[in-house]
């Protein structure tokens, strides 16, 4: 499915957060999004699932205007999968994955076989159906983020927003919950990301949008866009971008002047 942002702008109050974004996203691309702390990829995320309506500018998923779409149509075409911080309850992975199901019977049913056969395949899929009868709370950050991937796919919606699903995790986990993101997008879907790490972007997207006090500063191909400068403008630090070659990977490595990262400008 395609998802398509045009001059996206949003204030809170008398505060201007985004202004004019334009980009779009289709089936089989994972996109992330780039950008300093407070530059407004929450609020654009929750602009995109229709959690904020009062913007300026148009989101369409495939051709229709998303402001004209309810709550169960947008639940059928778009998850959120929020940061896996540690929750508070501790319902069972498999009741927790079920949930996801919601918007599919009303609210005097409960979920069927149809929804508990979804839960079971979805589990399977992201390779944790062994922890279905676990306490969510009791499972890894890592285990816990697959869950919430897990919870989402059962919603079965065609677009995943994910804020951050690597934040968290230990190195490992972050490089096998996007193992698993990338697949998902190789499988059909359309992914959006945020994430604070260009090294992530580089290995995994097809697409990035950096975004600076407010506005885009860039979008496209990350082999193309990601570079030192672009690096110093969002982080106020210098890099250089090394490539290994047999392995076509390119990655940042932080410049050190006497013992310190140069300073923001
Ligand atoms: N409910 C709100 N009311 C007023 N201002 C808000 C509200 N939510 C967020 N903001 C402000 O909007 C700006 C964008 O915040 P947002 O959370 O979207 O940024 P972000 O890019 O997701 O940040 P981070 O990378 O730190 O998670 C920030 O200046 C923030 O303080």
């Amino acid at each position: 499915m395609s998802i398509s942002v045009e001059n996206l702008s949003f204030a809170f109050d008398k505060k201007q957060v985004l202004k004019s974004i334009t980009f779009s996203a289709k089936h089989n691309e994972l996109l992330s999004v780039l950008g300093p702390n407070g530059v407004g990829k929450s609020t654009m995320f929750r602009c995109i699932t229709n959690l904020l309506n009062n913007y300026e500018g148009c989101i369409t998923i495939e051709g229709k205007d998303i402001r004209h779409l309810g709550i169960k149509e947008m639940a059928a075409i778009v998850a959120y999968i929020p940061q896996s911080n540690h929750p508070s309850f501790n319902f069972s992975v498999f009741d927790m994955v079920l949930m996801g199901t919601a918007s599919q019977f009303s609210v005097i049913s409960t979920p069927g076989r149809r929804q508990h056969e979804l839960a079971e395949a979805s589990l399977e899929r992201l390779g944790i159906l062994h922890l279905k009868n676990r306490g969510f709370a009791h499972i890894s950050g890592g285990e816990r983020q697959l869950a919430l991937i897990a919870r989402a796919l059962v919603q079965q919606a065609k677009i995943l927003i994910m804020d951050e699903p690597t934040s968290n995790l230990d190195y490992g986990n972050q490089l096998r919950v996007l193992d698993q993101v990338k697949a998902l997008a190789a499988k059909g879907y359309t992914i959006i990301q945020s994430t604070h790490n260009p090294d992530q972007t580089l290995m995994f997207s097809d697409k990035v949008l950096a975004l600076l006090n407010g506005e885009v500063l860039a979008f496209g191909n990350p082999d193309e866009i990601i570079n030192e400068e672009l690096i110093y403008e969002l982080y106020g630090v210098n890099v250089e971008i090394k490539h290994v070659v047999p392995e076509n990977i390119r990655f940042c490595v932080p410049k050190k002047i006497s013992g310190q990262f140069s300073a923001i400008g």
